[in-house]
């Protein structure tokens, strides 16, 4: 069930450095939101603290507050695992468990959280994840071969799978087309329209063509130098944002006069 987030106040520092500055917004369920903005803005660290996987970084930690629905994620009693499994993440390059089966790839996090799960549940739970990934009919006779015997775009797909197969309610995907072909790249985008209509999802993005063509919502991040804090600068409708900006730092950008 897609949920709601609401980041109120954040701040993201590594030590002593502030890589993010007071950023406040909210990303509504069923929807897509890219992240926009030049190189080092913040954009994938602002997008880790969405599910507190920033904190495999050695220093890093937030200020303020990051709300789905009525959970506070950062409750002291909050397990940071819990919130993974609600919040799932789809990163740039594709990363299957290499020597596990296409099949073992889908179902891992699945098993983790049910370790006596019944066969039938599992072929089931494999099947459904595949097919909302836009998998299954490619991969169907073949469930048994490595996930590293797929093409990139199918890994990908297979990343999605297994992301969805525990039933997250939100999608993080951090430039998940970047290491894909053009072909490939529309699947995905296609795809990303279709797990719309269940998950909130969030996408980072160096594509404004993609930002323009699969969300709804746009938040453009930018950082004024080196050693600065990246901050949001303005988010809003999709199609405002690339048409008619409030902010003239938004509307260099998008027209490319940057820099
Ligand atoms: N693990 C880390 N430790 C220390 N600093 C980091 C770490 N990860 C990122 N940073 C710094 O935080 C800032 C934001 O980086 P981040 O990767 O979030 O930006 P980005 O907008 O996603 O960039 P890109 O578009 O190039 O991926 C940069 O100054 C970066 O050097």
């Amino acid at each position: 069930m897609a949920k709601r987030i609401d980041v109120s106040g954040l701040h993201v520092y590594y030590g002593d450095f502030l890589a993010v500055e007071d950023v406040s917004m909210t990303v509504e369920p069923r929807s897509v939101t890219a992240f926009i903005g030049s190189s080092g803005c913040g954009k994938s660290t602002f997008l880790r603290t969405l599910n507190r996987l920033h904190e495999v970084a050695p220093g890093a930690r937030v200020e303020g507050k990051v709300m789905l629905d009525d959970l506070d994620i950062y409750q002291s009693d909050v397990d940071p695992v819990a919130v993974r499994r609600e919040i799932g993440m789809v990163f740039q390059q594709p990363n299957p468990f290499p020597t596990m089966s296409i099949y073992d790839n889908v179902i891992a996090g699945s098993k983790l959280n049910n370790k006596r799960m019944r066969k039938s549940e599992a072929d089931d739970i494999v099947e459904r994840a595949l097919r909302g990934a836009n998998l299954w009919e490619e991969v169907k006779e073949r469930l048994n071969k490595p996930g590293s015997s797929l093409s990139g775009g199918q890994q990908q797909r297979l990343c999605i799978a297994r992301a969805i197969a525990v039933e997250p309610a939100v999608l993080l995907m951090d430039e998940p087309c970047s290491a894909l072909d053009p072909i490939s790249t529309l699947a995905i985008e296609d795809l990303i329209a279709q797990l719309k209509e269940n998950y909130t999802i969030v996408i980072v993005t160096h594509n404004m063509q993609q930002a323009a063509r699969v969300s709804d919502t746009t938040a453009f991040f930018n950082v004024a130098g080196t050693g600065e804090p990246g901050r949001l600068i303005e988010v809003g409708e999709t199609n405002k944002i690339f048409t008619k900006p409030e902010q003239a730092e938004t509307e260099r950008y998008i027209t490319g006069r940057f820099g």
